[in-house]
């Protein structure tokens, strides 16, 4: 076994990387690639592939729309070279922070006041089409004077994110998506599933005694629980086919990173059928309500049509699965995509009926924080 912070130092760029509270793995270079727009053929594809060969995990991305509308396949690769380690924590705490360059400027795609808009007129359209809620995003373009080194942020991402799923995933191309996301999708051990949701979000505050208030507050929140619960019971609609048992607790929990609080609820399973890979579940759960909304297929078509850019990977799954049927797979949030001087961060809100405009574009600005404080840059 490799050294889990080793693996940070040994990264380079178009790698594959991917560090959680259970596993770091690093994947460099691709002995075979598999690309699909459908991930529950591509999951087939891989099971066939990882049988015959003695290569013992893929690893890879699923974009958010996953329909033959998207825009961007998903895509898994054998490495050519597999390390995999424990989890990088606490050792993290110590790497030293990478210095990077400052943006020369920073553009919010929309602009703000258009975000706040669009968040009204989504929540015009859930009650007209009768939805439960869409997850509407807003976007920062950063552009920089020379091309900041995705090992670099990778390396800030992991230092400042002890507890969730820090990733990044080469690009045909050669720009990279990476991030530090809260969200578990799934894990898989055995016939032994797990889930994490999350869903309802609050802001950390310097201040401590603020800080607890708005987690307290955000745990009586009725339009949070509501926002929260339009996940909790879409998924366990999409699981309960593919489970022989299903716990699911009655209330959510609150969760934080180091910028925010969020509603989590622990879900755990038993496949009924020990076949059903990891992948093969997160093909049927994505997207789930948390990053599109319910039901799925209409909160998609709005989701689509609101937002002006494609989301490509933002909002998608991103994960490995090996030869067992084993992985583990994070939601692809707190996320952008680096392609030399340019990069692109994403932030999303679950929208219902009861929404402010106002705090939601709020919301987008604290979510952000997780990439600006990565490269430095105080909040925009
Ligand atoms: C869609 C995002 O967050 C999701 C995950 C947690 C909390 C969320 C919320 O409170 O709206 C979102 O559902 C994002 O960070 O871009």
């Amino acid at each position: 076994m490799d050294r889990p912070v080793q693996l940070v130092d040994e990264y380079a760029t178009g790698d594959f990387f991917l560090a959680s509270a259970g596993h770091t793995i690093l994947g460099s270079g691709v002995a075979q690639e598999v690309v699909d727009p459908d991930p529950a053929r591509l999951s087939a594809r891989l099971r066939d592939l990882l049988d015959a060969s003695s290569a013992p995990v893929a690893v890879g991305i699923l974009p958010f729309d996953t329909t033959p509308a998207g825009t961007v396949p998903s895509r898994m690769v054998l490495p050519a070279v597999l390390h995999r380690a424990g989890p990088a924590h606490p050792q993290a705490a110590a790497l030293t922070r990478a210095a990077l360059p400052s943006p020369l400027a920073v553009r919010p795609v929309p602009e703000p006041r258009r975000h706040v808009e669009t968040v009204a007129e989504g929540i015009r359209l859930l009650a007209e089409h009768r939805l439960h809620k869409i997850v509407l995003a807003r976007a920062l373009d950063l552009e920089f004077a020379e091309p900041p080194a995705p090992g670099a942020v990778l390396r800030n991402l992991v230092k400042d994110h002890p507890r969730g799923y820090t990733f990044a995933a080469g690009l045909p191309g050669g720009a990279t998506f990476l991030g530090a996301t809260p969200e578990l999708l799934l894990s898989r051990t055995g016939r032994n599933v797990s889930f994490r949701p999350h869903a309802g979000s609050a802001p950390r505050s310097d201040d401590p005694l603020r800080d607890k208030e708005n987690g307290r507050a955000l745990f009586a929140s009725t339009k949070d629980r509501v926002e929260h619960a339009v996940v909790i019971e879409s998924m366990v609609e999409c699981l309960r086919p593919f489970c022989r048992r299903l716990s699911v607790p009655g209330e959510p929990e609150v969760v934080s990173t180091p910028t925010i609080w969020h509603l989590a609820t622990r879900i755990t399973g038993e496949l009924a059928d020990p076949e059903v890979t990891a992948l093969d579940v997160a093909a049927a759960l994505h997207p789930t309500p948390a990053v599109c909304g319910s039901p799925t297929d209409a909160a998609r078509r709005l989701v689509t049509g609101l937002e002006p850019f494609d989301r490509d990977f933002y909002a998608g799954a991103v994960g490995w699965v090996d030869a067992n049927g084993d992985g583990e797979w994070a939601v692809a949030i707190r996320c952008a995509e680096l392609a030399g001087n340019r990069m692109r961060l994403y932030a999303g809100g679950g929208i219902v009926a009861d929404s402010d405009p106002e705090a939601e574009l709020a919301e987008t600005s604290v979510k952000f924080r997780t990439l600006l404080r990565a490269m430095g840059v105080a909040d925009v």
